[in-house]
């Protein structure tokens, strides 16, 4: 469901409650430790509900243009303003939205589904009720499946999977703005009626760290689908963590539901604070209350929410004004007079144009390039890099494994300092691929490569073989230079000269190195040694 009047980072209603917990409970200071089970002691219980805002032009029962940095009140129709006459027209796009993402998470897709009211009494919800989905969701049963470091040292991929429930359609609130100098509370109403998937995971993760794997695997998902952009923090995702505690093998406790989490760093933190709550709870012999409650970043605590006490009675009802939402197998299924209608949403094509997931992605790298797991992970979830590895690939003849060090450690470091998307690098591909190139036909060093690669970075648009030539760059392999090198470091280091055991030879190779500031051709130099020192 959707949470009217749901409070934002500019509603604080719901935030004037003070911290009522009797005690606060230690953090969950070590992740490994939340995510752990012994027998016999309390365990965390987690489900998801997920709030997945449809990436459409339109509204889900309207002709109004979704957009969110428009001037309040600017994409408001009749209908979203609930005006009296008004009804509502379902938008394909949302559907087909919610049925891809349905068919990339193994869902089983209701022929027939049903819209609903769900009434609530909020400002910004005009109408006084949802329309949502809660006799029978247009999917049901599916499973994402997601990974997470674990094991002693945090360095090996644990997979898990997560079932889904059922995924529903649902429309978005308005939003209360409140200005606290003049007392007053306005309405915005460019969210409202907004189309929402409403994501409902099973019970089945136990901690933090695992809700915010799977959410991440989810952005993935919607991400590559192109039906949700997924920010978090602009409330394009949002996250209800239902917590609760029990003994392994016993029945499932009573949960709590933590609303209003905005990152999936402050997800991961919440959901093992509640955790830890709750076990203290008990543990004092106190009982755990089904209530909403809040997450606090600041404090890093979770807080009751007042406005949620009590039990709530939505009052459901079918939607009068909508037929039941149908989906067609094929075309050949659809009857006559309705193919090609407003409206007729068809499996047969959307499955086909499901992208390639996630999880396929990485296989892929793993498969095609021999690449490590932990390495495709990196190219898939930076947006854009696997693109970027790829069109490196196709134009060097460095091998991709040994490519990859150079993408994940020196091209990512450089976007991380800078704190750019891949999008905005200003290094192109072919421009690395170029550089790479001169390293691998041994016209240059490693060490000077990286140099060159800094270059590029600062001055956009200047290519490798013009860096080199213009600094003079490129590998020493004049015999008779690098004696005289070599002699030198040899004279001025008398002590390493004898025994010319492996270790001192390359330290009489990394001086040579010093000397020639990296451009020194390392077999030529590591003969020339042998040949002195012997
Ligand atoms: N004992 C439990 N511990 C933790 N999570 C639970 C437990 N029981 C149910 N859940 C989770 O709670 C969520 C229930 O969501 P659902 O939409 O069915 O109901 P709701 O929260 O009552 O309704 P609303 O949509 O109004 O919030 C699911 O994600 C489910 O996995
Ligand atoms: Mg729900
Ligand atoms: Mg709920």
């Amino acid at each position: 469901s959707v949470q009217p009047g749901k409070p934002s980072a500019t509603s604080p209603r719901h935030w004037k409650s003070s911290d009522t917990s009797p005690t606060s409970p230690t953090r969950a200071s070590s992740r490994f430790r939340a995510c752990s089970r012994r027998p016999h002691e309390l365990v965390g219980v987690v489900g998801l509900e997920i709030h997945a805002q449809i990436q459409s032009n339109t509204k889900l029962f309207s002709g109004s243009k979704v957009g969110f940095s428009a001037p309040p009140n600017s994409l408001v129709s009749f209908f979203d303003a609930s005006l009296p006459g008004t009804l509502p027209v379902l938008n394909r796009r949302c559907v087909e939205a919610a049925v891809m993402t349905a068919l990339a998470l193994n869902c089983t897709i209701n022929k027939k589904s049903f819209f609903d009211r769900k009434h609530y009494f909020y400002a910004d919800l005009p109408a006084g009720y949802q329309i949502t989905q809660q006799r029978r969701a247009v999917a049901v049963d599916g499973q994402l499946a997601y990974s997470l470091l674990g094991g002693r040292k945090r360095n090996q991929i644990q997979s898990r999977t997560v079932r889904i429930k059922q995924i529903q359609l649902e429309q978005d609130s308005g939003k209360s703005l409140h200005d606290d100098q003049r007392s007053q509370t306005l309405i915005d109403l460019n969210r409202a009626g907004v189309g929402l998937m409403e994501l409902v995971m099973e019970p089945d993760m136990s901690c933090g760290e695992q809700a915010a794997a799977a959410v991440r695997e989810l952005q993935l998902v919607l991400q590559a689908l192109g039906t949700c952009q997924g920010n978090m923090s602009e409330g394009q995702l949002r996250v209800d963590a239902n917590v609760s505690v029990h003994r392994p093998g016993e029945e499932l406790g009573v949960r709590t539901e933590v609303k209003n989490i905005n990152s999936a760093r402050f997800l991961s933190r919440a959901i093992d604070y509640e955790i830890q709550r709750q076990i203290e709870a008990l543990g004092r012999g106190e009982a755990v209350l089904n209530e909403t409650r809040t997450y606090d970043s600041k404090s890093g605590h979770t807080i009751p929410m007042r406005d949620k006490e009590g039990l709530q009675d939505y009052r459901f009802m079918p939607e009068p004004n909508l037929p039941p939402l149908v989906v067609y197998e094929d075309r050949g299924s659809v009857p006559a007079g309705l193919l090609g209608a407003e409206g007729v949403v068809v499996l047969e094509g959307l499955r086909e144009g499901l992208p390639e997931l996630p999880s396929v992605k990485r296989a892929r790298l793993v498969r095609s390039y021999g690449l490590l797991p932990e390495h495709s992970f990196t190219l898939v979830n930076e947006d854009g890099l696997m693109e970027y590895f790829e069109a490196v690939v196709k134009e060097t003849r460095k091998e991709p494994r040994k490519l990859i060090g150079w993408v994940t450690n020196e091209l990512l470091g450089h976007l991380k300092h800078h704190n750019l998307s891949v999008s905005k690098c200003p290094v192109s591909p072919s421009a690395l691929a170029e550089l790479l190139e001169l390293q691998e036909a041994g016209h240059i060093s490693s060490t000077v490569a990286k140099q060159v690669l800094g270059e590029m970075w600062r001055d956009p648009g200047r290519r490798a073989p013009e860096v080199v030539r213009e600094q003079d760059l490129g590998l020493v392999c004049d015999s008779s230079d690098l004696q005289r090198v070599c002699q030198r470091v040899l004279d001025s280091h008398p002590d390493l000269v004898r025994p010319p055991q492996s270790k001192v030879l390359n330290r009489l190779m990394g001086l040579v190195q010093k000397e020639t500031k990296g451009r020194a051709d390392p077999v030529l130099v590591r003969s020339l040694l042998e040949e002195k020192t012997s």
